[in-house]
């Protein structure tokens, strides 16, 4: 073992050198996470376990020159390392590789060796650089395999680099989550107790508490994929939200730690979570989605021109280069595959050089194929030294090999926790094998399902079904899936529970700077308010302009207006009845117009978005909420004053330069105040607006008219306008109390 250790440490030290010798010009401002220059033995955390593949692979960067991605630039890839130049070496993505090769050293500082299985498996990439496309079944170049320790993204003093994340939700006592009211939170000085997450089921007479997760123990590390497993229901999405931070709402109980400090807020900036439904927006490109993102992600040091770089880089290890300009679809715009789209949600993620990657079903809805390159995406993350945590349900037996480390949940107990490789070994341990030759996973699904049609099962089980416990029995002479799971549960606590709580209370193996690190770096925006406000309006014009201006929506407002224009035809206003016919054209028109812009859409709709990118801290609320409102307007404004223009001209109402700007000026300020409110606002606005708009069109339209309408009994519009402002601004406020509320309860 030592042996192997010493030869890894050779091996990793030969090719480190090679590289600083070559890029050492350059190499002398770049720093580690801790703030020190790089050295070997330095406590820095465990390289990634293939060193060797980082040799021979490359970081996708590119040079500043040129944006086309050609083929042959990648073939060369594996060839580049030896062939820095200067100009590439001060590119992030050189910078980047350097940095990553330094850290060969540490490969072995920490004990961090490879499985001879997963050296079998690495095989096939390191000499494969290829560029062909994932989608089409071949493989592309692989993600980002450049290991260990900071990306660097940027030359100069604008690194940006991620910490390497030990998590730990270990146990050693029972506890009860009345104890804390939010265990995320405190300081545990290494007592650690178990993950548990309760909710209270308010029912119309009873009120139930539910245990969804009953004390899941296990670490991950640096380099690893863990994989959770389980049947449907049995509380992965949840566990996982737990550990990424998502759940911190009383009902969660033990301690979940990372470099053995707690969660605070600091840390949602190197996490990265890609949920199971893929929250994009459907109108922007893939580049575009990947481009705001970094616009709004990356640390504003960064110019525009680097975050940019560093979104293609992204597109590029992702495979998304064919598919860079087509729009991610939805529900009526045909996009970019299933996929790709999820490659996409990865992409949105892993542009932030994440510490900690978490992913919730990363292959639902995806073939076996593309799940297994998906899967292999997330390897190479790993490999490149992050942390990943991901749900999966039912796992091919290839890409099962994937996973490093395995928690197997039954019911929301865990059933296993360990190396994804001995989880059979340890089932057949415990006399559960399969009868057949079969899919590991699908072994394991069946067994935490409780169903054992084609599984040996242990000869106390099966004295227990002999001895006619009915209950316990199924029809087929099996025993029943209660006692199955009971079983599992058990043997689990006594064979392997202790052992494993044992080896989490070991210190994580990094130094103490490194570890303050993950909490203590302050928390950074992107951007400024003002550029998230910039990004934030533009990307707003780009995504909606294509709802407002659908040929249905224009066509729909100007048939309209032209039907009531010709029913209103030149009408006259010097008679009574004329006046009165004008009056109710007003009337119709405000109502008309307002449901125009009133039928696209409320915030609420875009709830999934906006909780999403604040959970990442991505911008200020107020900055969204101003985009928002001001992106939205131009847009809301376009087809109301089209229809004013047409009924305006068609009804031959006043005809003078002010009353017309007047009409539209009233038209824009109701549109402001009703824009976008929440539903719960929409019926007060509905009572006040329609009033003070109306009549105040009538007041601007009949104003000097000799023969006022009777419904006139005003004496000036000033209540009207007065009305009208109060309702714009009162309404905005709301809506942003409104939003802010939400966010807090979410
Ligand atoms: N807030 C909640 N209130 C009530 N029940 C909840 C809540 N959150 C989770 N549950 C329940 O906890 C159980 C586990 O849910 P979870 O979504 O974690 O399961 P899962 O293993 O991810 O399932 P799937 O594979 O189907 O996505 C489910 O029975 C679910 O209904």
């Amino acid at each position: 073992m030592m042996d192997k250790v010493n030869s890894t440490l050779t091996l990793a030290r030969t090719k480190s050198d090679q590289l600083v010798e070559t890029t050492a010009p350059v190499m002398a401002g770049i720093k580690s996470p801790s703030g020190d220059a790089v050295m070997e033995g330095s406590g820095l955390p465990p390289a990634p376990k293939s060193s060797r593949r980082t040799m021979s692979g490359s970081s996708p960067g590119r040079t500043n020159s040129s944006r086309n991605y050609n083929s042959h630039i990648r073939k060369a890839r594996s060839a580049q390392l030896q062939k820095l130049d200067i100009d590439e070496v001060s590119s992030g993505a050189a910078l980047s590789r350097a940095s990553s090769a330094s850290f060969g050293l540490s490969f072995s500082f920490t004990g961090f060796t490879m499985p001879p299985e997963d050296i079998a498996d690495s095989k096939p990439f390191s000499d494969d650089d290829s560029p062909e496309d994932l989608e089409a079944g071949t493989r592309k170049k692989r993600i980002d395999t450049e290991p260990t320790l900071p990306i660097y993204l940027k030359k100069g003093n604008t690194d940006i680099h991620w910490v390497p994340v030990y998590l730990n939700w270990p146990t050693l006592e029972d506890f009860s989550y009345s104890d804390q009211q939010n265990p995320l939170n405190m300081a545990n000085h290494g007592q650690f107790k178990e993950v548990t997450y309760k909710v209270v089921i308010k029912g119309v007479r009873t009120t139930e508490e539910k245990e969804i997760l009953h004390g899941i123990t296990g670490s991950v590390n640096p380099g690893e994929v863990l994989a959770l497993m389980g049947p449907s229901g049995s509380g992965k999405t949840t566990l996982l939200n737990l550990l990424g931070g998502r759940l911190t709402q009383p009902g969660v109980g033990g301690s979940v730690m990372y470099n053995d400090q707690p969660f605070t807020k600091f840390l949602k900036s190197r996490i990265g979570f890609v949920t199971q439904d893929d929250v994009l927006f459907p109108h922007l490109t893939v580049r575009e989605t990947l481009t705001y993102a970094a616009y709004l992600r990356l640390p504003k040091l960064l110019t525009k021109q680097q975050k940019e770089e560093r979104a293609m880089d992204v597109i590029c290890e992702l495979g998304l280069e064919r598919c860079q300009d087509t729009m991610i679809g939805g529900s009526f715009v045909r996009g970019v595959s299933g996929g790709e789209r999820k490659r996409v949600s990865i992409g949105n993620e892993i542009l932030i050089n994440p510490s900690l990657l978490f992913l919730d079903e990363p292959t639902s809805g995806l073939d076996s194929t593309t799940a297994l390159r998906t899967i292999q995406i997330l390897h190479d993350i790993a490999e490149a030294g992050k942390t990943v945590l991901t749900t999966i349900h039912q796992p091919s037996s290839r890409l099962f090999h994937k996973f490093d480390k395995l928690i197997l949940l039954g019911k929301g107990s865990l059933l296993y926790f360990g190396k994804a490789s001995e989880a059979m070994d340890y089932f057949s341990s415990i006399g559960c094998s399969p009868l057949i030759a079969m899919n590991p996973a699908e072994f394991l699904l069946d067994l935490a399902n409780g169903n054992v049609s084609d599984v040996s099962v242990p000869s106390e089980l099966e004295d227990k079904v002999q001895i006619g416990h009915s209950e316990s029995e199924t029809t087929n002479g099996k025993p029943s899936p209660a006692i199955i799971h009971e079983y599992l549960v058990e043997a689990y606590e006594s064979r392997v529970a202790e052992k494993e709580k044992k080896k989490l209370m070991a210190p994580v193996p990094i130094d103490e700077e490194l570890k303050s690190k993950i909490t203590s770096v302050k928390r950074e925006w992107g951007a400024t308010w003002w550029k998230q406000y910039t990004i934030l309006f533009r990307r707003g014009l780009k995504e909606r302009r294509h709802e407002y201006f659908s040929w249905l929506r224009i066509i729909q407002v100007l048939a309209t207006a032209v039907i009531l224009g010709l029913l209103w035809w030149q009408s006259d206003s010097k008679t009574e009845k004329g006046l009165q016919d004008q009056v109710n054209l007003l009337n119709t028109s405000v109502i008309e117009i307002r449901s125009v812009f009133t039928a696209i859409f409320t915030f609420p709709q875009e709830r999934a978005m906006l909780m999403k990118e604040r959970a990442a801290d991505m911008y200020r609320l107020s900055a969204y909420f101003l985009a928002r409102t001001t992106s939205d307007l131009p847009l809301d404004l376009v087809l109301p004053v089209l229809f004013l223009l047409v009924v305006y001209f068609m009804a031959g109402l006043r005809l003078d330069a002010g009353t017309f700007f007047l009409t539209v000026l009233t038209v824009f300020l109701c549109i402001v105040a009703a824009q976008k409110v929440p539903i719960f606002i929409s019926w007060i606005r509905y009572m006040s607006f329609n009033y003070h708009t109306y009549k105040l069109l009538l007041k601007i339209q009949y104003e000097h008219h000799t023969q006022p309408p009777n419904v006139l009994k005003f004496d000036s519009g000033s209540t009207e306008v007065a009305a009208l402002i109060a309702m714009v601004f009162g309404y905005r406020l709301l809506a942003y109390i409104f939003l802010r509320t939400m966010q807090l309860h979410s």
